[in-house]
């Protein structure tokens, strides 16, 4: 496998074994969003901890994807500020936070159709700026990380099944070289075995120094993969720890792990 901290240090940040692990990497305040006259983020305060897996968990409609999509730029907040990497990013658009490191693994996939695996993969890598051989570098360590992808890399993307495209997707996150990977719904109509090599590649690559956000449906799964968790009801933080306190908080049990 390559150097992943080249992949997760784009703009020659620290390495992975020099990461500070409690420092903040993203901190959003006050954050309010929605689409059009409907407002479905009310003041959301979240802190995500440099080095971590953080989750974010609740239930339907809650706003945890409106939330990750704030946060990648592609719904605009109406009030609040998002703070990434000590820079102020409140308002930029989708390019500028991918360009500044963050990457969005978007609920569904959202792979391309009638591109090839390969083609799906170097896409994440759109904005890069520098060489072919690094980009080339960190295809082969995502071929490392996901060899189904590197055995059908002329395959459409499209073809393959649902686990397989989920670690297409993820792939093309870091394609991106980002500082923070954004996950929307791992496991989220998969097979165990698939969830469980998902979950294995997510600590894998997070071990190796990349900051990662889930959201996940699946309490346990998120629980398993996280040291730390956000619970979002009604567009609100209603409860924050770490996983360890939340998984043996009744209200989390009751609520969302069926005990
Ligand atoms: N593109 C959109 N246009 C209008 N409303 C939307 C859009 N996307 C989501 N919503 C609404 O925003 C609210 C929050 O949805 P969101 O997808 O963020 O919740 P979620 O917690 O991720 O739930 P789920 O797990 O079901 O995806 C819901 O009421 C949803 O209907």
């Amino acid at each position: 496998m390559s150097d992943l901290s080249a992949i997760v240090s784009p703009q020659g940040a620290a390495p992975a074994a020099a990461v500070q692990p409690k420092r903040p990497l993203l901190q959003i305040q006050g954050l309010e969003a929605g689409y059009g006259d409907v407002q479905v983020l009310w003041g959301v305060d979240l802190e995500i901890p440099n080095g971590e897996i953080t989750c974010i968990v609740g239930s339907n409609g809650a706003g945890k994807s409106t939330l990750l999509r704030t946060i990648s730029g592609m719904v605009r907040a109406s009030a609040g500020s998002i703070r990434f990497a000590g820079q102020d990013m409140t308002g930029a658009g989708p390019d500028r936070m991918l360009g500044a490191g963050i990457a969005h693994v978007p609920e569904g996939r959202r792979l391309f159709r009638g591109m090839s695996i390969r083609d799906n993969l170097l896409l994440g890598a759109y904005m890069r700026h520098d060489s072919r051989a690094d980009i080339e570098r960190d295809l082969e360590f995502v071929y490392g990380m996901f060899p189904i992808l590197k055995q059908r890399e002329k395959q459409d993307a499209t073809t393959l099944s649902g686990g397989e495209q989920q670690m297409c997707a993820i792939g093309r996150g870091i394609m991106s070289r980002p500082q923070l990977l954004l996950v929307d719904e791992l496991s989220l109509g998969l097979a165990p075995r698939a969830v469980e090599l998902l979950g294995e590649a997510l600590l894998e690559i997070n071990r190796k120094g990349l900051t990662i956000v889930l959201v996940e449906q699946d309490v346990l799964t998120a629980f398993d993969l996280a040291s730390r968790a956000y619970v979002i009801e009604t567009g609100k933080v209603s409860l924050s720890g770490s996983t360890a306190e939340l998984a043996a908080d009744p209200r989390v049990r009751r609520a969302y792990m069926g005990m």
